[in-house]
């Protein structure tokens, strides 16, 4: 997408293939900064300090994590050490397992001279790919929109959670993709966009896309939702996922199951916008099985913003000493979920709804 009229992803390679860089979450949506990932070590710190976030773009960073480990070390040892540094970041997008495993299929079928080269092939392929899969989820989305826009004849109310826009996968995102795309037809769309505490990422992130490409929204505190589908200001609900079980249980940032239950109580389609590779085909029960990543407390009593001075400045806002916990992914069971829009289509969250789409997939099974 376009920053002051200039293209950008989210992540790519430098032109001479020294490093990898990345566009700094942290610093937005006050400062927009690249940051440089030289080796193993970096890619792994920014993945885990939040500098990339979104499931797509933590694979995606975590292949070129991998790429850039083999230029040190391309042996079976390398490939281990690395892809252990890597997946233990985060614990829920299952897209970053994913990402490591293809990556780790092709490099032991290498020969060890050319897996540094090889790595950084397959991981701009995964990039690109997941470009291509982002704008398809976009364009599947957009018929939701603009059908919704046409039988009420007016603009339609979208309500989204945490950011699942392109800064969370290489371009346009999965939950914000299908906004892109119907904005960018002329379909009317305003977007309510959920502040998303502890870390922000409505506020901060999807706020300044949105912003970024004109499309009409409105930040709100997280517990205004209910209220606003009460009262008939919400068309539909689309979110992200970090992981999706083959049963269609769709686990996103900590607050989507409220609105799940809030949409489901006032008659309001609720979708889970999500590429194949955050499918985890191994699991059925996402509330038991899914494992839900616990962040530093320091998260939820702290706040963290710009002065009016232009300064950045850090905040206490909870009672000092006062116990803290902090999960941040919750499970959306399948029941709530309306349909599940993925690069091959829309689908029912149920397991003959995805493997109705992924036909492969049963086969292997
Ligand atoms: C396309 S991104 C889908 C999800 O990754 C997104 O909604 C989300 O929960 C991100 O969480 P984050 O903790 O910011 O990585």
């Amino acid at each position: 997408m376009k920053i002051d009229g200039r293209p950008y992803r989210t992540i790519f390679p430098e032109a001479d293939g020294g490093a990898v860089m990345v566009i700094d979450q942290t610093r937005l949506p006050f400062a927009f900064e690249l940051k440089r990932l030289a080796n193993l070590d970096d890619a792994a710190v920014a993945i885990r300090t939040m500098v990339v976030r979104g499931a797509p773009l933590i694979g995606v960073t975590a292949a070129y994590g991998l790429a850039l480990a083999m230029r040190e070390d391309a042996s079976e040892a390398g490939i281990e050490r690395a892809s252990a540094t890597l997946a233990a970041t985060r614990p829920t997008a299952i897209n970053l397992r994913w990402a490591l495993d293809r990556m780790a299929a092709m490099l032991r079928r290498a020969p060890e001279t050319e897996r540094a080269a090889l790595a950084f092939s397959e991981a701009g392929r995964i990039a690109d790919e997941d470009v291509a899969s982002c704008r398809a989820i976009g364009e599947h989305g957009a018929k939701i929109l603009s059908e919704i826009a046409a039988k009420k004849g007016g603009t339609v109310n979208v309500l989204t959670h945490c950011n699942a826009g392109w800064l969370a996968t290489v371009d346009w995102g999965t939950a914000l993709a299908p906004i892109y795309v119907a904005h960018d037809a002329g379909v009317p769309v305003h977007v309510f966009v959920d502040e998303t505490r502890p870390r922000n990422q409505g506020a901060a992130l999807t706020a300044f896309e949105l912003n970024a490409h004109g499309v009409p929204h409105t930040v709100i505190a997280d517990n205004a939702g209910g209220h606003l589908m009460q009262h008939g200001q919400v068309d539909v609900c689309i979110v992200g996922s970090d992981r999706t079980t083959a049963s269609g249980d769709v686990c996103n940032k900590i607050g989507t199951y409220l609105k799940a239950l809030a949409a489901s109580d006032n008659r309001i389609p609720f979708y889970a916008a999500l590429p194949f590779s955050t499918i985890d085909w191994t699991l059925s029960d996402g509330v038991r099985d899914i494992p839900i990543e616990e962040r530093d407390a320091r998260e939820v009593t702290h706040l963290t913003g710009r002065t009016d001075d232009g300064a950045f400045a850090t905040v206490a806002v909870v009672s000092p000493g006062s116990p803290v916990a902090n999960p941040a992914f919750d499970v959306t069971p399948a029941r709530l979920v309306t349909g599940i829009i993925t690069e091959r289509g829309v689908c029912a969250a149920t397991e003959e709804g995805l493997a109705g789409l992924y036909p492969e997939r049963r086969k292997a099974a």
